[in-house]
C-alpha cells in the first residue's frame, strides 16, 4: 500500500479547518506543503507561521517542499515547524551534501526535489543520503497543470537505479496525480501528492475517503 499525502495550498483556504478534517478522515497520511518564494517559482506559499499553525490542529505529519532559491536560509526557519520531512531543489544548490546535512542536523529526513526538465541521473551521486526523492511531474508553482509525459520515464528510470537497494530514498511524485496518471505510473511511487486533479476543489460529490480509497487500490 502507498502513502498519500494531500496538497495543503490546494486546499479550501477560507475553511481549512473542514479540509483538514475531511483529508484527515480520508486515509491521506501526510500534509505536502509547498513553500513558494516568488523566485525559484513565480508564485508565493506558505510560510512559517501559517505551517506552525496547521500543526497545532492536524495529527498528520508534515512534508515540506521547498521550491525556493537558497534552501540554506528557509531549512533553518521550516526546522522550527518540526516536520517529518523537508525537500529542496537540486537545481537551487551548488553543495547537495551540505543541504542535506542541515536538514539531519534537525533530526527531519531530507528530501531532494528535481524538476521535469533536469535529467534524472543528477540525483544518482545523493541516492544513498537523502531519505526521499521528490520528482516533480510538473513544473512547480502552480496547482491546475498537465502532467509531462517524460517524467514518467524518468520514474520507472530511477526506480531500475534503485532496484535492490536495502535502504533506497522513497520515491515521491506531485503534479497531475490522479486515476490516469496513478495508472501510467504503475505503482512505481511510494508517495502520491493529491491536489486539484483528485481531491480539492473538484466537482465530484463523492467523499475525501471514497476517492482515496478508490485511489489506492489502484497503486496496489
Ligand atoms: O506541486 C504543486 C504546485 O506546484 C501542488 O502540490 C500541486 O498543485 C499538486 O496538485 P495538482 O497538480 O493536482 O493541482
Amino acid at each position: 500500500m502507498k502513502i498519500f499525502a494531500a496538497s495543503i495550498m490546494c486546499a479550501d483556504q477560507m475553511n481549512v479547518l473542514a479540509e483538514v478534517k475531511k483529508v484527515e478522515d480520508s486515509g491521506c497520511e501526510l500534509w505536502h506543503c509547498d513553500v513558494m518564494d516568488g523566485v525559484f517559482v513565480e508564485n508565493m506559499a506558505l510560510f512559517p507561521e501559517w505551517l506552525a499553525a496547521l500543526k497545532q490542529v492536524t495529527k498528520l505529519p508534515l512534508d515540506i517542499h521547498l521550491a525556493t532559491v537558497t534552501p540554506e536560509k528557509f531549512i533553518p526557519m521550516f526546522a522550527k515547524v518540526e516536520p517529518a520531512v523537508i525537500s529542496f531543489h537540486i537545481e537551487a544548490v551548488q553543495d547537495v551534501e551540505e543541504m542535506i546535512a542541515l536538514i539531519h542536523s534537525y533530526g527531519i529526513k531530507a528530501g531532494l526535489a528535481i524538476n521535469p526538465e533536469t535529467p534524472i541521473e543528477a540525483v544518482y551521486p545523493y541516492l544513498n543520503t537523502v531519505d526521499m526523492l521528490l520528482i516533480m511531474t510538473v513544473n512547480p508553482g502552480f496547482s491546475g497543470q498537465t502532467i509531462q509525459p517524460a517524467t514518467i520515464q524518468k520514474i520507472r528510470q530511477v526506480k531500475q537505479h534503485l532496484a535492490g537497494w536495502p535502504n533506497a530514498p522513497l520515491i515521491e511524485v506531485d503534479g497531475n496525480i490522479y486515476d490516469q496518471t496513478i495508472q501510467d505510473m504503475q505503482a512505481l511511487a511510494d508517495i502520491y501528492v493529491l491536489g486539484t486533479s483528485a481531491l480539492f476543489h473538484t466537482n465530484d460529490q463523492t467523499s475525501y475517503k471514497e476517492r482515496v480509497d478508490y485511489l489506492k487500490q489502484l497503486t496496489d
